[in-house]
């Protein structure tokens, strides 16, 4: 049966257990969240989200992506944290000769999940007053790790104020949407987009930012 709004449960999700570690010791075993595992990707993630919460019978009232993420250089830093105010798949579309048509334009329906802007400003508020660095910024999902200049440049022109790129959100958010329910993205950023170099990632800052702000979302969501 399904449960009055204000008494539902949050729903996180992350793509690896390192991840849902950092995340479950940040909650501290804080009532009415569970963590789960979403897979690496778009497709693994929207699969295993919409599989949970089709077994969860109306337990949850908001979903939550949390993990890792590349930076967007000037929107957010190693270290720092974004919260989604979109969740946007960057590479679902079609190349053309004058560029990138997006599934939007295409007619094909929307690459773009929208976040519900008061949500955004509480949880960015809260993480600031915890003292943590943190930006809201549309999130993009990409298939791909962006791995070169030129690409990080084509996505910022096509996203104005791109702040962070992650592999889940639009998988996971399409799920929750589609359940008729309220979606988030925070990530902490280990590593710039851009030129691929696995050596500077800076992932377990990026742990301990997520751990960090996962005490805060245990206050505020
Ligand atoms: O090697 C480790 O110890 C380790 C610990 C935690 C996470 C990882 C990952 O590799 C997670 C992959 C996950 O991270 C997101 N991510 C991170 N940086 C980027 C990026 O620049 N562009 C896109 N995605 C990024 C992504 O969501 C992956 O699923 C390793």
């Amino acid at each position: 049966m399904s449960k009055d709004a204000s008494a539902r449960r949050v729903l996180i999700l992350t793509a690896v257990e390192a991840e849902r570690e950092a995340v479950r010791r940040g909650l501290q075993g804080a009532a009415g969240f569970d963590v789960e595992l979403a897979g690496v990707g778009p497709v693994a993630a929207a699969v295993n989200a919409t599989k949970l919460l089709a077994k969860a019978d109306g337990q949850y009232g908001l979903v939550v992506i949390a993990g890792i993420a590349g930076g967007f250089s000037g929107q957010a830093e190693v270290g720092s944290l974004v919260v989604s105010s979109e969740i946007i798949a960057a590479d679902l579309g079609a190349e053309t000769l004058e560029g990138f048509r997006s599934l939007d334009e295409l007619g094909f329906g929307s690459a773009r999940v929208p976040v519900d802007p008061a949500l955004v400003a509480r949880v960015t508020e809260a993480l600031h007053i915890g003292g943590l660095p943190v930006t809201a910024g549309p999130v993009l999902t990409l298939s791909t790790v962006t791995g070169t200049a030129a690409s990080e440049a084509e996505l910022t022109a096509r996203v104005p104020g791109a702040a962070a790129e992650g592999m889940e959100g639009y998988g996971v958010a399409y799920a929750a949407h589609d359940f008729g329910l309220p979606v988030l993205e925070v990530r902490a950023i280990s590593n710039a987009v851009g030129p691929r170099d696995r050596s500077a990632w800076r992932i377990k800052d990026a742990l301990l930012a997520l751990e960090a702000a996962s005490a805060r979302l245990a206050e505020v969501l």
